[in-house]
């Protein structure tokens, strides 16, 4: 899948624009704080219809406007698709395929994929546990419906048992509706457990040659899926830890609690990693990320890398590099003479000022030796 096109109106720093795009690499560049990043963004919210930015939607909207519309044009072989997306303050997404509009937003799972490489992902071995368990949602979400509406049913139950059991803590009539919530939330729980475990198996055989080819051999990386409960477990559980939930005024238990756990050679890098291993292990998953999405979607998905190369080493960059391969991909930069130094092909180029965006001729000429 590859994206044409991309027109914005009063998004974030962009009062209009409309851009072309190369199937191969596109390149951005300019200093700090221009718009290089909102591209990037805007890109993945057409797709996937989440900034992985935030979550407020008033937050992508120009500052002093009421809304914003996003128009993006992808195309698989002959069949092209037009999205449309109209960003209200304080109302729910407008959404439209091919001008018709759908009225949620996993109607749109299944047309491309996304995967977005930023400074923070390479983190995420270190950070919290949300980090890795967005990682999950974020790439599951993309994968599979049924995961986005087991999902998002089990979060509003989660919302709606949290809720209850504040006020139970004064008032213990409602104690009924309590079972009718712990229902619901074992039925989607337990889906969402299911689908993460057989995602994570596949997820744990791709990496394992990817970061072995990384680490030129001498690591072994493995990624462990800790479940807080077993799906087969969860209503006992959830029963059993009902007045810790009554006491605490929070459920304890369930996948929104859940880990993943990278190891090196027995080592769990999240607690023992020099901070080169974590790094390692962060690249060496968003590589099994790309290898996965070909696998499970038979499908290129479209790389967006914000900023990252500039991250990595040397020997790190060229694993990345050499596994874009044929894959669309975004690539934000505040300098382009790394790309000139490493002679890294370049398709398409723009300059990013000021929210305005300038294409230039095409490929970045050779270093001068
Ligand atoms: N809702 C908004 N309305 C208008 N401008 C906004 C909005 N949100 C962010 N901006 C502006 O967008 C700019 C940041 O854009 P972006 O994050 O794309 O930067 P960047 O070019 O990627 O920079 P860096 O290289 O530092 O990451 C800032 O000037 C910010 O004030």
């Amino acid at each position: 899948m590859k994206i044409d096109s991309l027109k914005l109106q009063n998004f974030r720093n962009y009062e209009e624009l409309s851009l072309e795009f190369s199937p191969g690499t596109n390149l951005f560049y300019g200093e700090n704080a221009q718009g290089k990043t909102n591209i990037l963004e805007a890109v993945y919210v057409c797709g996937t219809t989440k900034s992985h930015r935030t979550s407020k939607d008033r937050e992508m909207i120009r500052f002093g406007e009421n809304e914003s519309h996003l128009q993006m044009i992808m195309r698989k072989g002959d069949v092209s698709w037009r999205i449309d997306l109209l960003l209200r303050a304080g109302r729910a997404k407008g959404i439209a395929v091919n001008m018709v509009p759908v009225r949620r937003a996993a109607e749109l799972i299944g047309l491309g994929h996304f995967i977005l490489f930023s400074p923070e992902d390479l983190s995420i071995i270190k950070d919290g546990p949300a980090g890795r368990r967005r990682f999950l949602d974020m790439e599951l979400c993309q994968l599979d419906k049924v995961y986005v509406s087991a999902l998002t049913s089990y979060n509003k139950v989660l919302e709606q048992r949290g809720k209850l059991l504040k006020t139970l803590s004064t008032d213990r009539r409602d104690m009924e509706t309590l079972d009718v919530w712990d229902e619901q939330l074992v039925r989607y729980g337990s889906m969402i457990i299911r689908i993460r475990e057989s995602f994570v198996q596949m997820l744990n055989e791709i990496i394992r040659p990817i970061h072995e080819k990384l680490s030129g051999g001498r690591e072994h990386l493995s990624v462990r899926y800790e479940k807080n409960v077993e799906a087969d477990a969860y209503a006992s559980a959830l029963e059993d830890g009902r007045q810790r939930d009554l006491y605490l005024c929070s459920t304890m238990t369930g996948p929104h609690r859940d880990d993943l756990v990278f190891s090196s050679d027995g080592v769990d890098l999240r607690h023992y990693g020099s901070q080169g291993q974590q790094r390692s292990a962060a690249l060496s998953l968003k590589l099994a990320e790309i290898e996965l999405v070909k696998k499970k979607a038979g499908d290129s998905p479209v790389l967006l890398l914000d900023d990252v190369l500039s991250e990595l080493d040397a020997g790190r960059q060229q694993a990345l590099l050499e596994s874009i391969g044929d894959i669309q991909t975004f690539i934000t930069c505040t300098g382009i003479e790394e790309y000139v130094r490493s002679g890294f092909h370049i398709d398409k180029r723009f300059h990013v000022q000021g929210g305005h965006v300038q294409p230039e001729p095409s490929n970045i000429p050779d270093p001068v030796l």
